[in-house]
């Protein structure tokens, strides 16, 4: 096995752990910074660490859960869950295996809806051009072989959508490929596409795809990020590369996620459920819950009341964080609460509110999961920083210069590395209902709307539309896998998204209210695919700055932030979250598990038996996970299995 590529920082040096074995001999006291999914999940494995001796979740708003937030609507006829954020969760191995394990752990396993590799809504996913929607060649596994390549290339003929792609995927393995002395430069995934490919290609395809993970701009997204595991095949020839790789068995595979399964806890109830989690990845394309994603946030809630171990203290605004006088201190945390009124559900019983007015705890760990921006907003509300591009001229490197405009304090290193992880999206979400279940021209996923459609058919900025009833249905992962549905309802339930990137800069005022945004998605829905029906429920939500975008220089600028944090705060301050190595609940998972054991010093690396040890081929005795940010997306190494 090969580790293919790793930057000296993320291998980072082994130091003195004096402060962490004296914790592990008395105990620890951990801080988890914001309550969304990966909050709440490190807390949650903080929890069941019997050396964690007590755990404060601090969270800003009433709500817990972030932007996992589902909505059920009583209907004529029955039901309809609504989601507002992420609502259906990728099956991929061993990706998601840490999350299908933590959905056993907390019992709800049962509450699953597995949506089978073979169903519509895995096989039809459409994009939206110049003017109709156009099926992405996938085999259907309805038609014959020769019916499906003579589908195939008759697309690839005649769909101006695939303008350029056959010369592109020809002559692909024919282009030079980057100098070994630029192989850590970065790139924008436009860049890349169009030095690999064509700019249709980029422009039509990647952008579509980009629009639906990460609402945004190919000309501004990190290649070495985001395709780093395809970019560092273009050696030969991506294309070549892949298929030489798919014949003889070869995977890339990111050692966070063998990290990540060897340190959640299992409890007997998911050990037992081991077979059917692997049934779920081998058989589902994604899965959901019967109730919305929402599922997991109140299962976590409840598993973090029942340990008896957890501070939730809510409407809380952290006033400052400095780092500790020298290792051996706890990091000192002063927070201000507002009256502890609550409107959540969830929080009828909190196992402690704080009402009063400012408190100062100490921790020996303190896991930061909530965005960069936000980080640097307690580190020093008032720092302000000038921040201009600089090309270092012997690398060719993006670099940065940062000068500090304002501050009220010191300033870290941490706070100003932080500065350079400050992008993040902004989505409005329309869900639809209409009573007439027969409302669709076709069954599938859903459309996504490249940038290149003119604008004249999407004036209204629009990202994607999901077929979301297709979704919302599919198989109970326990035999006899009988069909369940999130909705009792009949209907047609569609999801709407404007914005992302083409709403860069803009103010809050700017962005559409409650009624302008139905108005958009319902002419759209109309121009696009002729529904003029009227819905008979609708819901907005415009989800502010909800999906950070990784600019060019994301995994250096990672890099040295990692390392400014463990510098700063000894090795006691963790980050995690959608900031810095995946914006899905997955990987936000995989980050929360990640800094709650390796981050906080408290899980060992050791050279087992078998597969699902892959650090055992490498220098792991000399890796220090602990501090700073735990996942490092280029620990990638090539398996077999
Ligand atoms: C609510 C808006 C979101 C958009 N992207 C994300 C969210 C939550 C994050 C995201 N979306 C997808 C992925 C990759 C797979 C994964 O890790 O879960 C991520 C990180 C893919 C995706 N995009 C859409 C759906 C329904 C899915 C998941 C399932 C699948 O691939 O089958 C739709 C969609 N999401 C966004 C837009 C604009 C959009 C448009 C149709 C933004």
């Amino acid at each position: 096995m090969r580790l293919l590529c790793a930057s000296n920082g993320l291998r980072s040096r082994q130091r003195p752990l004096v402060s962490a074995i004296r914790c592990q001999q008395r105990g620890y006291t951990a801080a988890v910074i914001g309550a969304g999914i990966t909050g709440l999940t490190a807390a949650w494995q903080l929890a069941q660490d019997p050396q964690c001796s007590k755990i404060t979740l601090y969270e800003k708003s009433s709500r817990l859960g972030g932007w996992l937030q589902s909505e059920t609507i009583p209907v004529d006829g029955g039901e309809v869950v609504f989601e507002y954020g992420p609502r259906t969760l990728r099956s991929a191995m061993p990706a998601s295996l840490p999350l299908l394990y933590l959905v056993s752990n907390l019992g709800l396993f049962d509450e699953l809806i597995t949506t089978s590799r073979r169903s519509p809504a895995a096989l039809n996913r459409y994009i939206y051009y110049p003017d109709h929607l156009v099926r992405l060649p996938s085999p259907d596994p309805s038609l014959s072989f020769i019916q499906n390549v003579q589908n195939m290339a008759k697309a690839l003929m005649d769909e101006p959508l695939f303008e350029g792609l056959v010369p592109a995927i020809l002559f692909e393995g024919t282009k030079p490929s980057r100098p070994p002395d630029l192989w850590d430069k970065d790139e924008s995934i436009a860049q890349f596409i169009t030095r690999r490919f064509n700019h249709k290609v980029a422009d039509n395809l990647v952008s579509a795809v980009m629009h639906g993970i990460y609402a945004g701009d190919i000309d501004q997204m990190s290649a070495q990020m985001i395709l780093g595991g395809i970019r560092n095949l273009e050696d030969g020839g991506v294309l070549y590369n892949l298929v030489m790789n798919s014949l003889l068995g070869k995977k890339t595979r990111s050692m966070d996620d063998f990290l990540a399964v060897n340190a959640i806890t299992k409890t007997p109830e998911s050990v037992n459920r081991t077979e059917d989690i692997f049934r779920v990845i081998k058989k589902a394309s994604t899965f959901t819950f019967k109730r919305g994603t929402q599922q997991l946030v109140e299962g976590l809630i409840d598993s973090l009341r029942a340990s008896k171990k957890v501070n939730m203290v809510l409407n809380s605004n952290i006033t400052s964080m400095d780092p500790p006088d020298n290792p051996g201190h706890p990091i000192k945390v002063n927070f201000h609460t507002r009256l502890a009124v609550t409107t959540s559900e969830h929080l009828a019983d909190p196992l402690q509110i704080y009402t009063g007015t400012n408190g100062v705890q100490s921790h020996d760990h303190v896991i930061s999961a909530v965005s960069a921006p936000a980080l640097s907003n307690i580190l020093d509300p008032k720092a302000r920083f000038k921040i201009s591009e600089v090309r270092d001229p012997e690398r060719g490197r993006l670099a940065y210069d940062l000068q500090v405009q304002s501050r009220s304090k010191p300033v870290t290193e941490t706070l100003k590395r932080l500065q350079l992880h400050c992008g993040a999206t902004t989505v409005m979400v329309v869900n639809l209902y209409y009573q007439n279940p027969n409302l669709l021209p076709v069954e599938g996923f859903g459309y996504l709307i490249p940038r290149s459609v003119p604008y004249e058919q999407n004036p209204e900025c629009g990202l994607g539309v999901i077929f979301a009833s297709a979704s919302s249905v599919g198989e109970s992962p326990v035999a006899p896998y009988p069909t369940v549905s999130q909705d009792s309802a009949p209907g047609t339930k569609i999801t709407i998204m404007f914005g992302g990137h083409y709403w860069d800069g803009w103010k809050k005022e700017d962005y559409p209210d409650h009624k302008t945004a139905v108005r958009m998605a319902r002419s759209m829905l109309k121009r696009h695919i002729g529904i003029t029906d009227a819905p008979t429920v609708v819901r907005t939500r415009l989800q502010e700055n909800a999906i950070p975008q990784y600019k060019p220089g994301h995994l250096n600028s990672m890099y040295q932030l990692s390392h400014a944090a463990k510098n700063d705060y000894y090795g006691r301050l963790v980050l995690a979250g959608n900031s810095f190595n995946g914006v899905g609940v997955g990987d936000c998972v995989r980050q929360g598990i990640l800094a709650a054991t390796y981050g906080v010093g408290r899980h060992a690396l050791r050279a087992g038996p078998g597969l699902w040890c892959p650090w055992k081929e490498f220098d792991f005795r000399n890796w220090d996970l602990r501090g700073g940010i735990t996942t490092a997306p280029v620990r990638l190494f090539e398996s077999k299995a």
